[in-house]
């Protein structure tokens, strides 16, 4: 039987309750789009294998539910992630300063994963005249501190439209050519060492969680 994939990725999707981690995950895997908001219970799993370079790339990805009764269950998939989205809704200022809070409940597992933020954009107008609306955020706080506090790279997506969401996770193709090399085969994990560093650029979570403190 032909192998199914060389490479495995795990992949975690966090954030608030009705940010969008679910209807993003949908989209990334299915191409599809659920309206109704029906809340994750503990974590839910989709996969999907793409071809990068003649490399079969199997992404198993977590979505957990953000409700805080959960946490207890999710937070224990933290350690096993390779990458950890941390998806927030630009419309939502609660949401966004609640960055704080998932990057330090990350810091805590010690050998963090790497960060990603991923901003959902709210839709507006109809099918043919939606536009991105201007990130709100912008309006709390300076650009630069924006900057400085939020993990980096960060995406802007959505679920409700194909934009971004396909791009922002099949993101670890620049990590391959970066390194020049892929991580271990079939079945093992990845060492988040190699690889995925060269993607994250991002503070470690501690400094990423003290600059938010000053904010
Ligand atoms: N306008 C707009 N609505 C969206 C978008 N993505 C999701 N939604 C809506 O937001 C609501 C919540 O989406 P979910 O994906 O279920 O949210 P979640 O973060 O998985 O929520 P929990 O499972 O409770 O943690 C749903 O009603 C979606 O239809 C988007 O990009 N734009």
């Amino acid at each position: 039987m032909a192998k199914q994939y060389d490479v495995l990725f795990r992949l975690l999707l966090i954030g608030d309750s009705g940010v969008g981690k679910t209807c993003l995950l949908c989209r990334f895997t299915d191409n599809e789009f659920h309206s109704s908001h029906i809340s994750t219970i503990g974590v839910d799993f989709k996969m999907k294998t793409i071809e990068v370079d003649g490399i079969k790339v199997r992404i198993q990805i977590w979505d957990t539910a953000g409700q805080e009764r959960y946490q207890t269950i999710t937070k224990q998939y933290y350690r096993r992630a390779q990458g950890i989205f941390l998806v927030y809704d630009i419309s939502s200022e609660r949401s966004y300063q609640h960055i704080m809070k998932w990057v330090s409940d990350v810091d805590e597992v010690g050998d963090a994963a790497s960060l990603l933020g991923w901003g959902r954009a709210p839709q507006r107008g109809g099918r043919r005249g939606a536009r991105w609306e201007r990130p709100k955020l912008l309006g709390w706080r300076a650009n630069a501190t924006r900057k400085a506090c939020l993990p980096q790279p960060r995406m802007k997506t959505s679920g409700m439209h194909q934009k971004g969401s396909r791009r922002s996770l099949s993101g670890i193709r620049p990590m391959k050519s970066r390194n020049g090399r892929w991580g271990e085969s079939k079945g093992s994990s990845w060492p988040r060492s190699t690889a995925w560093t060269s993607m994250k650029q991002v503070p470690a979570p501690t400094s990423t969680l003290k600059s938010l403190s000053r904010v």
